[in-house]
């Protein structure tokens, strides 16, 4: 399996994240990759591709311009305005106010693209955001080109991002790049499974009212869990999507038996869908041990869960997405790829 990793996610590593009322270091390291690069290596997975340079155009036509000039120019229009720290959102367009108003200010611009505040920006964190997306660029340009598969080691994450906001550690979504990429390189109907823990509310919103695009998401409920204010079992779509939305929310202590019967139940969705490209928002933070979130899935579990998709028999684009459990991330990734191999 090709991989497509960039040295230059290195560039966001905030010195905060605001978690519990406190900066703590973030979940969301540059040792997670380490471990997940030393996995691989260790099982003879080093097929490992620099994807080079992004490229914008597809970018600039998934996201709304006014967030990605945003996200281009945030850090020295914070730094210009005097403030000392990172870049983190403190007031939003909350119920009732002007929510389609971007403000001049640069604090009132971060609240107004941000859906979190638990995610700083720096100044290295759009260069790592577009080498991320490059990186899912590459993977599936590698699949479109006939590859059975392909993993994009992205970071950071993406499948929080919508078209015009970032949080829960994500700021473009790499999922929803590969699927618009598939889709213009000759995949009539295009799915996207989402295993991470959390519902990716990024990619469901971008798809929400597209038929050619399958979105299916397993997550903590979101009563429970984040995002809380989107990936419930009554979302299915709007418009033309209407009915191209799973989601399957589960409760705390999901074990793998139940968990892997929604698996099944979103393969058998996107069976209907009559999907022929398949990409998955690949994320273990499910395992059990992981810090931020509260299924029990165990190691093990990953490798039949990578076997059910490969199984599944759809040329398949991965995109790394979460997983906090450090010493974990490695095994926990490199097991879902392993299962996949040995299931196709
Ligand atoms: N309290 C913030 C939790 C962010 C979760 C990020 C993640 O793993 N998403 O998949
Ligand atoms: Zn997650």
């Amino acid at each position: 399996m090709r991989i497509y990793y960039s040295e230059a996610h290195r560039a966001h590593f905030p010195q905060g994240e605001l978690h519990g009322g406190e900066l703590v270091t973030p979940f969301e390291r540059p040792s997670r990759i380490e471990y997940i690069l030393a996995r691989l290596r260790a099982r003879g997975m080093d097929d490992l591709h620099d994807p080079g340079e992004v490229d914008l155009a597809p970018i600039r036509a998934l996201c709304d311009a006014g967030y990605l000039q945003f996200l281009e120019t945030a850090w020295a229009e914070w730094t210009a305005e005097g403030f000392a720290g990172e870049i983190i959102a403190a007031s939003f367009p909350a119920r009732r106010m002007q929510s389609a108003r971007p403000p001049r200010n640069i604090d009132g611009k971060v609240g107004y693209y941000a859906l979190a505040s638990e995610t700083a920006i720096t100044a290295g964190t759009w260069q790592a955001a577009c080498a991320s997306a490059a990186c899912a660029q590459g993977a599936t340009a590698h699949v479109i080109a006939g590859a059975r598969c392909a993993f994009a080691l992205c970071r950071p994450p993406g499948h929080h991002a919508t078209a015009d906001m970032y949080g829960g550690y994500c700021f473009l979504n790499n999922a929803a790049l590969s699927a618009e990429a598939m889709r213009a390189g000759g995949a009539a109907r295009v799915a996207v499974l989402d295993i991470d823990f959390h519902h990716g509310n990024g990619t469901q919103d971008i798809f929400y009212d597209r038929e050619d695009v399958f979105f299916a998401s397993l997550h903590g409920a979101p009563e429970d869990a984040f995002p809380y204010y989107l990936g419930y079992a009554d979302e299915t779509g709007t418009g033309a999507g209407v009915g191209a939305t799973a989601n399957f929310p589960m409760p705390p202590g999901t074990d793998y038996p139940e968990w892997s019967l929604a698996l099944d139940d979103a393969l058998a969705r996107i069976r209907g869908f009559g999907a022929d490209g398949l990409v998955v928002s690949l994320g273990v933070d499910a395992y059990k041990e992981d810090p931020i979130s509260f299924f029990k899935l165990d190691s093990p579990d990953f490798f039949d869960a990578g076997r059910r998709i490969g199984a599944f028999g759809l040329p398949t684009v991965f995109c790394m997405e979460g997983g906090y459990s450090i010493e974990n991330v490695g095994i926990n990734t490199v097991n879902v790829l392993e299962g996949f191999l040995a299931g196709c």
